[in-house]
């Protein structure tokens, strides 16, 4: 658990984070988001004290940071950022296995680790281990990144705007990769980004900072439902509102017994994908691949807004 208590900064007496306090739980997904210069990075650089507080204190499983050698402290937290960060005259392997080597591993130890990574990245090690950074397309370089970055199973994992070079096609790839690993690994996440999507779509609590405060804390369902304040509600955009709602809930939480003609839909998939299947194929309901039915009522009631 990282638990994060009134921590403060200020350059040149001008506060850039304010007071924020939050609880990040081990083994979730918790994205800061808001606009630029609102203090997401500098909260997130306090954590592993690239920036030292000016205030507050940061604890990892109930031991204070502050008490910690820094550099020390770094080899426990991974670090990716914007535009991957690698060695360009390293190899793959070698990028990934930094972190490991400075810990001493062993070295058939790094090398499993390595590969382990590479596959969980879908990236075949055979192919990709000897290859150089420039051998690799923007989006293989970001999954090396965070390959580095999870490789010595970090207890915290720390990405500023990790996808914020990609174009939209790759950058929601690397968006599901992550989910997916993080899912797989257990490990904790605290992703800062100013995209809003990506926040909701990644997520299991959102962290909305406005001029240094964190104005809401909360999981993605409540921020859409009942965003704090102004700012977040303008953050969301009032227009998609339903839509992200429905983006959220699984077909299986709303379908009933009962046949529908047609194409089936996965009870897996969002209510938003029933919906546009709805639309497209103008039908009222669809079958569920695992058995019943979905229909446009039901998803109509949970796109409402909440009393
Ligand atoms: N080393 C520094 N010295 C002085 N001011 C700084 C320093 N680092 C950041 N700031 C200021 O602190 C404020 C918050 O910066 P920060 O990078 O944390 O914001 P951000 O929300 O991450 O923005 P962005 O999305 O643009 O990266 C900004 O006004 C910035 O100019």
């Amino acid at each position: 658990m990282i638990e994060i208590t009134r921590l403060t900064k200020a350059f040149d007496h001008k506060v850039v984070v304010d007071n924020v306090s939050m609880t990040v739980e081990t083994g979730t997904i918790t994205v800061v988001v808001g606009t630029s210069g609102s203090g997401k990075s500098t909260l997130l650089r306090m954590i592993n004290r690239l920036e030292e507080p000016s205030g507050g204190e940061v604890r990892i499983n109930g031991q204070a940071t502050s008490g910690m050698t820094p550099h020390l402290l770094r080899r426990r937290i991974g670090y990716a950022i914007q535009g991957n960060g690698l060695f360009p005259h390293h190899t793959v392997a070698r990028n990934i296995g930094a972190v490991p080597r400075l810990l001493n591993w062993p070295k058939a130890q790094i090398t499993d680790r390595v590969d382990e990574l590479l596959d969980l990245f879908s990236m075949p090690p055979q192919e990709f281990r000897h290859r150089y950074p420039r051998e690799l397309s923007g989006g293989q370089q970001q999954r090396v990144g965070v390959a580095r970055a999870l490789a010595s199973r970090p207890d915290l994992l720390l990405m500023d705007e990790p996808f914020g070079a990609l174009d939209p096609i790759i950058r929601h790839r690397a968006q599901e990769d992550l989910a997916r690993i993080q899912r797989q690994l257990g490990s904790t996440i605290i992703l800062v980004t100013h995209d809003m999507e990506e926040a909701i779509r990644l997520g299991d609590k959102v962290a909305v900072m406005d001029a240094g405060r964190l104005v809401q804390y909360a999981p993605p369902s409540d921020i859409i439902a009942r965003p704090a304040t102004r700012f977040v509600g303008e953050m969301l955009g009032e227009v998609d509102r339903p839509l992200r709602l429905l983006s959220l809930i699984p077909v299986a939480d709303v379908s009933e017994p009962g046949d529908a003609p047609g194409a089936a839909i996965d009870a897996a998939a969002s209510l938003r994908d029933a919906l546009s299947a709805c639309l497209w194929s103008g039908r009222d309901a669809l079958p569920v691949v695992q058995g019943g039915r979905i229909t446009l009522k039901a998803i109509r009631a949970k796109a409402e807004q909440p009393a």
